[in-house]
């Protein structure tokens, strides 16, 4: 028998970073920026109108009421995107749109809203200081400036702000493409009729959305029966495409664990006692360099291993640590019990009230029960030296992607 930690420790000392790819930007979407990003000019680039209306200067209406408004002639029109030098001495207006430049000598932008709209001659009926709905250069970003760091899975608002800055590019680690496949000889696809002793293939629909959830591009294969040539040439047939395979099912102690009947014999992938419930069956290694995870078959085990051990490889392989922010302190909200030697991860439900993390167990426990697990939101971690916990203790919980 070897720890969760210990087990943890082997996968992450084999699982390397994906090599660096450039991607156009929406191809770039979810995956993890592997450079930081800078701004080559500042934002805006230049001053501008953050209003439709009149650039004028302040001095010069100082004094406009709605009873006494001052009138100006409009010297010109600026519109967002006028690439040629505009001027104003003082005495004079020009018409401007939000986002154009704004013009020399100009130090204040009236909104149309305060004016007669006028095209010849505008009548501003209402003060404004120096540098009134004016938009200066570098305000939102300076020159130089790093925009996004390297590390940051990049989501709209960091392809938003790389496009602003000009880059239609970007190099990022790759989202690893996880295959995920099921072995069992009972199971039918979801759809199917069942004959008595069949069940719903649930575990590789499962873990595909989960390796999604991680961050990962999931690919679920079609189920392998119990045979062992058959698994096998699943397992060469999917290595050229992957940089990870999961599969679920056939490791535990049966007359027809193949999974660990196949992979036994490869050398490579190694099978382990692991002090943990549920999961306590698990093996691991790397197939001509693929690292390959074989998960327990029942749903809640291949569920709770997942999240404990393939979560971090695969985070660790688009270059980020392994858990940051997935755990928290919370106070129970129950008694629970846990057996001894084994660490224990409950589903549980986790919530946030008056400054305190509570959380309580979430109904029936047993590793083959998925409609538990359905309705928790977070793991329950609980050490191997605790039997017993009253209400009131304070607990290890892993928040559950949502
Ligand atoms: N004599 C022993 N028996 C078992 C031990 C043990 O140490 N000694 N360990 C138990 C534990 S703990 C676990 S966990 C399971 C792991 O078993 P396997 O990984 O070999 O999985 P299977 O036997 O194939 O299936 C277990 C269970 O899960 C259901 N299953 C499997 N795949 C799917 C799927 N894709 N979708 C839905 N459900 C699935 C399967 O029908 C079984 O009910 O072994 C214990 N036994
Ligand atoms: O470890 Mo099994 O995963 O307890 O059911």
């Amino acid at each position: 028998m070897r720890t969760v930690g210990e087990h943890l420790d082997d996968i992450l000392g084999s699982v390397a970073v994906l090599p660096p790819l450039d991607l156009a930007l929406l191809e770039a979407q979810g995956a993890v920026l592997a450079e930081p990003v800078t701004a080559p000019v500042p934002l805006p680039p230049f001053d501008n109108s953050a209003m439709d209306g009149y650039a004028v200067v302040a001095a010069d209406i100082a004094a406009a009421t709605e009873a006494e408004p001052v009138a100006l002639p409009v010297v010109g029109d600026i519109v967002a995107g006028d690439t040629g030098v505009a001027a104003i001495r003082p005495g004079l207006s020009a018409r401007i749109m939000t986002g154009a430049p704004l013009p020399a000598g100009a130090d204040a932008v009236v909104p149309v809203e305060w004016t007669d709209g006028g095209n010849a001659t505008v009548r501003i009926s209402r003060a404004a200081p120096p540098g009134n709905y004016i938009r200066r250069a570098g305000e939102d970003v300076i020159a130089g400036q790093v925009v996004v760091e390297a590390g940051t899975r990049l989501g709209a608002a960091q392809l938003g702000m790389i496009a602003a800055v000009g880059r239609p590019r970007v190099t990022v680690r790759p989202k690893p493409r996880v295959v995920v496949v099921s072995t069992g000889d009972e199971l039918r696809e979801p759809g199917e009729q069942l004959a008595p002793g069949q069940i719903w293939e649930s575990n590789a629909y499962m873990l595909t959305a989960a390796v999604i959830e991680a961050g990962g591009v999931g690919y679920r294969q079609a189920t392998v029966e119990d045979e062992p040539r058959k698994v096998m040439e699943m397992l060469e047939d999917q290595l050229v495409r992957a940089d990870a395979i999961v599969t679920t099912g056939g490791v535990s102690m049966g007359t027809r664990d193949v999974v660990k009947e196949v992979l036994a014999g490869t050398g490579t992938v190694n099978f382990h006692k692991v002090r943990m419930r549920p999961g306590k069956p698990q093996g691991f290694g790397l197939l001509e360099g693929t690292p390959v995870f074989t998960l327990p078959g029942n749903p809640v085990s291949a569920y709770v291993s997942f999240q404990v051990f393939v979560r971090p490889a695969l985070r660790a392989m688009q270059g980020l640590p392994p858990d940051t922010g997935a755990k928290v302190s919370a106070v129970l909200g129950e008694d629970v019990k846990s057996p001894a030697g084994l660490r224990h991860f409950l589903r549980g439900r986790l919530s946030f009230n008056r400054g305190f993390y509570t959380v309580t167990a979430a109904g029936v426990q047993g590793s083959h029960q998925l409609g538990s697990l359905a309705t928790a939101n977070a793991l329950i971690e609980l050490p191997e030296d605790v039997e017993a916990l009253p209400a009131g203790s304070h607990v290890d919980v892993m928040r559950l992607p949502s």
